[in-house]
């Protein structure tokens, strides 16, 4: 069973919503799913109180997450404000401490995609989904995009082939049903090309074990078997 970490930064329960919907995908599309909140800042930037005291105590029961959830996930979803452009503070910050399980290699060939939420359309969702994109590459993971693989990814409401983007325009968890589609369908796509590798990867193993590497080193010579 493949195993999805759904790792997630909202202050005004917009990304939450979507990570919630996604742990859902990833329940139903046979995977197993962990919802997890990265920790908060000493002083985070908070513009309404009332929204983030309800997301705090909706979220009150969801593990922060670990380096640990990261070497546990066959897939990994990040999902971020946008702020100025970029992703929140506290997922940059919960990234900057994978030095430990990234540098030796760790998150190799794990599946990522990413998502995130703005208060207006094209005002940064594209360029802080890109933006963790970055990070990524760094894991060596695979980046998983949506593409335009679904009719509902053409809505006026989604558009974005890099993932999941809702506009909120400043409300508290205003998500429109057309965004809840469209991370459903992240999610699923996450979790078949996880499997899809996984067993790739297999294969791939027994047939090294099959016909062996100084066989396959003769057959492909600009490959390296080291
Ligand atoms: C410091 C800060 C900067 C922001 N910058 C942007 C921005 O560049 N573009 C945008 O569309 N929204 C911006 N926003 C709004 C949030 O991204 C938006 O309200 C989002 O839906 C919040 O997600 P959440 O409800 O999960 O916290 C900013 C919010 C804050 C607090």
């Amino acid at each position: 069973m493949i195993k999805v970490a759904i790792i997630f930064h909202s202050r005004s329960g917009n990304v939450f919503k979507l990570a919630a919907a996604a742990a859902a995908a990833a329940e139903k599309a046979g995977a197993e799913p962990k919802l997890l909140k990265v920790g908060e800042l000493p002083d985070p930037m908070v513009l309404d109180k009332e929204a983030y005291d309800s997301v705090e105590s909706a979220t009150a029961d969801v593990p922060v997450a670990t380096l640990d959830d990261l070497l546990w996930a066959d897939a990994i979803m990040i999902g971020s404000p946008v702020h100025f452009g970029l992703p929140a503070p506290q997922i940059l910050n919960f990234i900057d401490h994978s030095g430990p399980v990234a540098i030796p290699g760790k998150l190799v060939d794990k599946a990522v995609t990413v998502f995130a939420s703005g208060s207006a359309a094209h005002a940064g969702q594209q360029t802080t989904i890109l933006a963790l994109h970055n990070a990524v590459c760094h894991w060596g993971s695979l980046i998983v995009p949506n593409g335009s693989s679904v009719e509902i990814l053409a809505s006026e409401h989604n558009g974005s082939p890099y993932g999941t983007c809702s506009i909120s325009r400043h409300l508290a968890s205003e998500v429109h049903e057309d965004n809840l589609r469209a991370i459903e369908h992240q999610t699923q796509r996450l979790v078949e090309v996880a499997t899809a590798y996984g067993i790739g990867l297999r294969q791939t193993e027994s047939a090294i074990k099959y016909v062996g590497l100084e066989d396959l080193a003769r057959k492909f010579p600009h490959l390296s078997m080291d």
